[in-house]
């Protein structure tokens, strides 16, 4: 047997119905009812400021001004509560929970103005005999259920559970034991329900008496707008379970009805709540709010990709299906009359009113893998029931026949008109009463396993959802990082040194990034600074670099190294002194960017170098700036670009040599500068004192000689 999903049908279904304007029609319906102004506001000479012109208008008037509301019913002072009962049609809202739909039913409005009263009857009714006319919609809901129940003749199962919410905790109105708070559970399959609460199943008036029994345990206290005020909101769920019923397709529904009693909204100022009932009251608030919330969003969403805030307080989670699920939602605005709660009227009027226009939510007929599988384990679990109650039913009857002694000639008319039921009954091999009853343990157990792992199998999937949350945030903050990094990562390097052609043009060699494999340096100041190595070609070069730098050179390969004359040949140190004007110089600093960490790194100063006498040939003087250029800036930059597209064929070695390190008189000094801030420079090196040309070894001078055309 297939379980109809009547409600998502009705909803679909719905979804097509349009009003008389040519509108989506909603699934929410809206009543207002307007409680008579009380004794004590008679007594203060209150006036209503409400009138109700006809069923389904509600006039407003402030400081001479009218405002007209429509809504699709709307009950006046003098309506009684079988009045209310049949303007709100709730009777056919319990015939479409009988037939799989999910129904529900609440008041909402300021606090005392006649929710409770609406929902399950004056609360003096709690503590006396119980007059019909009274009744609340909760009884008589109750007692037409029952009559659908008795006139169906079986078939269908009603089951009741009813809950409080109070300061955000859900707590059991049926259990009689202290309350505890009960946990709330979600999963995208069942949606919220709420864990271990207890059912009550309803076959005759006693079971609604008991029922309402759970009604004494709300919490209620007394305040300036009403003496019994509810403290919490109150959800009584009726599960109706309708087996093979042959007008809905011979198939089973599963139809739902809630009935609700929110707690009102409150005012501070006007109720006078201190302490305790101060809290209450910010927690009623605050999920009213949460509600309110939710209404807007069904409201203004549009598309399939509707985000509702349920989750934002127990009341909304557990109403989540009924608000913007596939359900039908008859929603009773109550109101006070008098002008003192004109601004609370107005808030729930417009609350209303956008409450209407709340459109049926598009849902697809697609059942996800659990679904399917939920659904597959009901369906085995009620077969299971029907089976252990067919054999029930044997083992009773074998029992009986055993006992008046007929079992003998019952045996032989079986065996000479074999029926359905004996083919499967005692006559069965292996059917005895005790077989019997074995087989009913055994089914039983099954169906507590199954049903075990279905709460299991819920449980997983929701704290599945929990470990994820933590793990998509983690996500987020590493791609957060990652952009970052690929950010840095393609930020803009210095252009890297032109390839060198001949160590002649060879300018490279100035640069402290450099390039190729040659031998790496180390900062004499920096030992950790690791510099990146020079070009292979420039060696000379770099042994200049070495004098002109007043940076002390580690070479890794000493083998190698050109300077044979270094006083400390195994690791290639360089300690020749250029010239001892030098030392009365300032130092220039230079940051130096290091392309494999992209960091800033501080190198001790260099000397910058400039001349002091402007030399009378052009050729000397370009080449001066040239040296300038190298010495003070990137050999990247721009200038020293043009500089080397200009004098390609001239040599920083040809430079110097020329010089003879003799035409170096000033320096400037500059700052340093590290992202944007004045980086403290590194205590100035000792003065390199030069090397006599003639001291060079046989290497240095061929590269000499060479570097300048000789
Ligand atoms: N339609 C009505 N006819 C007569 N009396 C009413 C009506 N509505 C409400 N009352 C009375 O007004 C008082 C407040 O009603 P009720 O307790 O139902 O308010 P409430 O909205 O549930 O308040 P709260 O939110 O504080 O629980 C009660 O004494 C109730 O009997």
């Amino acid at each position: 047997m297939m379980i109809q999903r009547h409600s998502r049908r009705q909803s679909v279904e719905s979804k097509k119905k349009m009003n008389s304007r040519g509108q989506e029609k909603s699934n929410v319906m809206v009543a207002v009812r307007v409680r008579p102004l009380n004794e004590a506001e008679q007594m203060r000479g209150e006036q209503s400021v409400i009138l109700c012109p006809d069923k389904r208008h509600l006039q407003l008037s402030q400081s001479g001004q009218d405002r007209l509301f429509t809504f699709d019913a709307v009950l006046g002072p003098e309506t009684s509560q079988e009045e209310v009962f049949q303007a709100c049609q709730v009777k056919k809202i319990v015939d479409m929970a009988t037939q799989g739909c999910s129904c529900t039913v609440f008041a909402f409005g300021q606090t005392g103005s006649g929710k409770t009263y609406t929902v399950t009857g004056p609360h003096a009714e709690l503590d006396g005999p119980w007059d019909p006319s009274y009744h609340g919609l909760i009884q008589r809901c109750l007692s037409h259920l029952l009559g659908l129940v008795h006139s169906a003749g079986g078939g269908i199962t009603l089951r009741a559970s009813y809950l409080e919410i109070y300061n955000e905790q859900v707590q059991d109105l049926l259990d009689p034991r202290p309350r505890h708070p009960l946990p709330v559970r979600g999963s995208r399959a069942c949606g919220f329900r709420v864990e271990n609460l207890s059912e009550l199943e309803l076959h005759s008036l006693d079971d609604i008496t008991k029922l309402l029994e759970g009604l004494r345990n709300r919490h209620t206290s007394s305040h300036r707008q009403n003496e019994r005020s509810s403290r919490g909101h109150a959800i009584l769920t009726i599960h109706i379970n309708r087996t093979g019923a042959k007008d809905t397709e011979g198939g089973a529904t599963q139809g739902k009805l809630r009935l609700v009693d929110l707690a009102g909204s409150e005012r501070v100022k006007e109720t006078g709540n201190e302490a305790e009932l101060l809290e209450e009251t910010g927690n009623i608030n605050r999920s009213l709010l949460a509600l309110g919330k939710c209404i807007a969003a069904l409201v203004n969403a549009k598309g399939k990709n509707k985000h509702v805030p349920c989750r934002d307080s127990k009341l909304t989670k557990l109403l989540s299906d009924s608000l913007g699920g596939n359900g039908v939602t008859l929603m009773i605005a109550c109101v006070s009359p008098t002008a003192a709660c004109l601004p609370e009227t107005l808030n729930t009027l417009y609350y209303s009113s956008r409450a209407r226009r709340i459109r049926p939510w598009p849902i697809t007929n697609r059942l996800d893998q659990k679904e399917k599988l939920l659904s597959t384990l009901q369906r085995e679990n009620r077969l299971l029931r029907r089976e252990n109650l067919l054999l029930r039913q044997r083992l009773f009857t074998s029992q009986e026949a055993s006992k008046t002694g007929l079992e003998e000639k019952h045996a032989g008319r079986g065996r000479s008109e074999p029926t359905t039921e004996e083919q499967v009954g005692p006559t069965r091999p292996g059917s005895s009463p005790c077989h019997g009853s074995c087989q009913l343990q055994e089914l039983s157990q099954e169906k507590d396993t199954l049903q075990q792992d279905k709460l299991e199998l819920l449980d997983c999937q929701e704290s599945s959802d929990q470990q994820r949350k933590p793990q998509s945030e983690e996500n987020a903050q590493l791609l957060c990082k990652l952009e970052d990094l690929r950010r840095e990562i393609s930020s803009p390097l210095p252009p890297p040194s032109p390839p060198c052609d001949s160590p002649r043009v060879c300018l490279s060699s100035i640069s402290l990034k450099g390039v190729g494999s040659c031998p790496s340096m180390h900062c004499a100041h920096h030992p950790s600074t690791f510099l990146p190595p020079l070009h292979p070609h420039c060696l000379l070069e770099q042994c200049h670099h070495c004098h002109w730098h007043p940076l002390r050179c580690f070479c890794f390969f000493p083998a190698v190294c050109p300077l044979q004359s270094c006083p400390q040949p195994p690791l290639g140190l360089c300690r020749q002194r250029y010239s001892s004007t030098c030392e009365s110089l300032p130092h220039l600093g230079v940051s130096c960017v290091s392309r494999r960490r992209k960091q800033r790194v501080v190198l001790p100063p260099l000397q910058a170098l400039s001349l002091d006498t402007e030399p009378r040939d052009p050729m000397e003087k370009a080449k001066a700036r040239l040296d300038h250029c190298t010495c003070v800036s990137d050999p990247g930059s721009a200038p020293l670009c043009r500089m080397r597209s200009q004098f390609q064929h001239v040599s920083y070695a040809e430079v110097f040599l020329e010089n003879g390190g003799s035409s170096v008189r000033r320096a400037h000094a500059l700052p340093l500068m590290s992202r944007g801030r004045v980086t403290p420079s590194a205590p100035p090196l000792p003065v390199i004192a030069p090397t006599p040309f003639s001291s060079r070894s046989e290497g240095q001078r061929r590269t000499v000689e060479h570097a300048q055309g000789i």
